[in-house]
């Protein structure tokens, strides 16, 4: 098993990684001030990993109530975060009831919401299921739910208490969601680790045929990456701002598209290709490094095309990004391959991206 520490002082807490965790449920109980959790998870991870863990925690002398929620990004709502109040008031769960995601980034984002607000505060266990959720989403303490308008427009910085990665959940994972959790691992090679990124290139087969060794390397190097970057500014005041690389437009993408059409990682693959082709407008990457990108995109299984809604639509839906300052569009762009940085952009260099990275067809594709 190996170990990432998020250092954020009297909040600091494990990332454990490996295989077979979700068993040893005693790095969980050990944690609960109360021998009581209640489990958030959804309909399909319920039929796969529900038991298993409910039984390790009941063994440990645990009560469990379980909660179990619609599945689909469609449902990261206000009505979603109800049912887990109602479930939680049911029971009579108290502030020293621990809640417990299990699951993707949805179940993740959500049940991190409510731990935030449910009696103003309760501990947070994150268990992530899918690769993106491992890598990514059960790191760092933003939680959120989507509005209509906009991507996890709702939320709150709510640290977990500890992340318990299993990588043996991701042998049921369906390939598009493997893709999609490598949208957010190859995010971290062109944030600041350029030698992640060559890596990544040099071991792109083995990552997508779920080697057990590169797997393992990927979700912690990427964790490695995520903590120190979290460490440095939990509550995005800056740097933490890099971790939003192809957000920008990948955000668009999905609230444009309908929430649930695009996966998050995909709309992050096509939003980098067009940071991408943006940072090569500005000439600050060459031709030769637009290649290799968008070749390490593609052979992880996802879209280098984004969908084309014209430009006075994607203008529309990223101005409702969360970075927005004064008016002002920020977009995380590349300084060179492997060094990103916070900036803006005219509307012709948006323009242009747009023109280059943009295809009916992936509209067409993605609703068929
Ligand atoms: N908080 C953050 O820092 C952060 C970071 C990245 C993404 N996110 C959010 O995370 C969400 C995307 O997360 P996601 O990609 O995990 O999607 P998801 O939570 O929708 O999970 C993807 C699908 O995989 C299923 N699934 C989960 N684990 C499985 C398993 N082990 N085997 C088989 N099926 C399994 C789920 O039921 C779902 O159908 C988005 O809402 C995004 O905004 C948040
Ligand atoms: O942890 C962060 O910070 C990130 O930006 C990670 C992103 O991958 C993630 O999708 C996050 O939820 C986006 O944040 P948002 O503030 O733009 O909603
Ligand atoms: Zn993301």
């Amino acid at each position: 098993m190996r170990t990432v520490k998020l250092e954020l002082g009297p909040d600091s807490y494990d990332i454990l990684i490996g295989r077979d965790l979700l068993a040893q449920a005693e790095r969980i109980s050990a944690l609960l001030p109360q021998p009581r959790a209640a489990i958030v998870t959804n309909t399909t991870v319920a039929t796969l990993y529900l038991q298993p863990l409910v039984d390790a925690l009941t063994a440990r002398g645990v009560d469990v109530l379980p909660i179990v929620l619609p599945d689909g990004e469609q449902y990261k709502t206000w009505e979603t975060l109800n049912l887990i109040f109602d479930a939680l008031l049911g029971a009579r769960a108290e502030r020293k009831t621990t809640l417990i995601a299990l699951g993707g980034g949805v179940v993740g984002d959500m049940t991190g919401f409510a731990a935030a607000v449910y009696q103003r505060g309760v501990p947070f266990i994150q268990i992530p299921t899918t690769l993106l959720a491992q890598v990514d989403s059960s790191v760092g303490g933003k939680t959120a739910i989507n509005h209509p308008l906009g991507k996890n427009m709702i939320g709150s910085f709510y640290q977990p208490q500890l992340v318990l990665a299993d990588l043996a959940t991701l042998d049921t994972l369906p390939p598009r969601e493997f893709s999609a959790g490598m949208a957010e691992i190859i995010k971290y090679g062109l944030i600041d680790d350029l030698a992640f990124f060559e890596w990544l290139e040099a071991n792109i087969d083995a990552l997508m045929a779920r080697d057990v060794a590169a797997l393992t390397y990927a979700v912690e190097r990427s964790c490695q990456n995520k903590a120190r970057i979290v460490g440095e500014d939990e509550k995005e005041q800056g740097v933490r701002a890099l971790l939003n690389l192809g957000h920008t437009f990948g955000h668009a993408i999905e609230t444009g598209m309908g929430y649930g059409v695009w996966l998050h990682g995909e709309g992050v693959a096509a939003g980098m290709v067009l940071a991408a082709h943006a940072s090569r407008l500005l000439g600050q990457i060459s031709d030769a490094d637009l290649q290799r990108i968008t070749g390490l995109i593609r052979a992880a299984g996802l879209p280098v095309q984004a969908p084309d809604f014209g430009y006075e639509r994607y203008a529309e839906l990223m101005a409702q990004d969360k970075k927005v300052d004064a008016g002002k569009i920020k977009f995380i762009l590349m300084q060179k391959l492997g060094q990103s940085y916070i900036g803006t952009l005219t509307p012709d260099i948006v323009r242009g991206a747009l023109q280059a990275g943009c295809s009916a067809d992936a509209v067409a594709s993605s609703l068929a």
